[in-house]
């Protein structure tokens, strides 16, 4: 590994927002969802773009739903994950909004950001190990369609997460599970991450380096919640020399 990549050994990348621009196909489904079922419900606070990031935003499928419906004094039984779509459990609103997202994906398909793709490619070429953690249960389909998914030997998602009883983000869990696949220290581990819970959660686990990006979430929100610098692009690390330094954290 090349030494300029030191202090850091490991680079793990939220998915949706950060490699790919899939965070806007979430943003529009729940929209879709959200706006016809808070219609159906008479909600007098109609769905706003502001809830996708204050309540949805990096956050697992489930607790997603039960975050934004509690904003409007909403409960509903959780339900469970393979609810049908007719019930108005959490899991059943949840899997409304993944027919959306599924049928978006499936007819336009993804492209990975060309800024992240030349800076996975560059630290592939380095030999850095990556890892990929996103709340995401969709987030193994999304990697494969963007045609990167072989760069993540380790993608810790919403699959795993349910299946190992990781919390969401904002906790850390999901981040630590991916530095232990790898048994490299939280301290020695760069974050990139688009979404306050995600910072937050990268925050929560002492990451050595947390690098917002600020894909519409603000860039004073990712500070806020703990990011040690803001970019707007992964193309800001990339290097015509092939070489990426991360510098410490300030
Ligand atoms: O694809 P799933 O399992 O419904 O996960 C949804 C969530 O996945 C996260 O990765 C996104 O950042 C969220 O914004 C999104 O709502």
């Amino acid at each position: 590994m090349q030494p300029d990549l030191d202090p850091y050994r490991l680079v793990l990348f939220d998915l949706d927002g950060v490699l790919t621009p899939t965070a806007e196909i979430h943003m529009l489904a729940w929209k879709t969802m959200f706006t016809k079922l808070f219609a159906e419900k008479g909600v007098e606070e109609p769905y706003a773009d502001e809830d996708y990031f204050r309540y949805l935003d990096g956050k697992k499928r489930d607790d997603g739903v039960a975050s934004l419906l509690a904003s409007r004094g909403i409960t509903v039984p959780l339900g469970h994950p393979d609810d049908p779509t007719t019930l108005d459990t959490v899991w059943g609103i949840g899997n409304r909004k993944n027919d959306v997202f599924t049928e978006v994906l499936r007819t336009d398909g993804i492209q990975p950001y060309p800024g992240s793709l030349a800076l996975v490619q560059q630290l592939a070429d380095a030999g850095m190990p990556m890892g990929v953690v996103s709340s995401s249960k969709n987030a193994v389909w999304v990697l494969e369609a963007a045609g990167i998914r072989d760069y993540f030997p380790v993608v810790i998602d919403g699959v795993v997460a349910a299946d190992e009883g990781l919390a969401s983000k904002p906790a850390p869990d999901m981040f630590l599970a991916g530095a232990q696949y790898f048994d490299i220290p939280p301290a020695e581990t760069v974050v990139f991450e688009d979404a306050t819970s995600g910072v937050a959660a990268a925050h929560a686990g002492a990451f050595g380096l947390v690098i917002g990006v600020d894909r519409g979430t603000g860039a004073q929100n990712l500070l806020d919640a703990g990011a040690h610098r803001v970019i707007d692009d992964l193309d800001e690390y990339v290097t015509s020399t092939g070489v990426t330094t991360f510098g410490k954290a300030e």
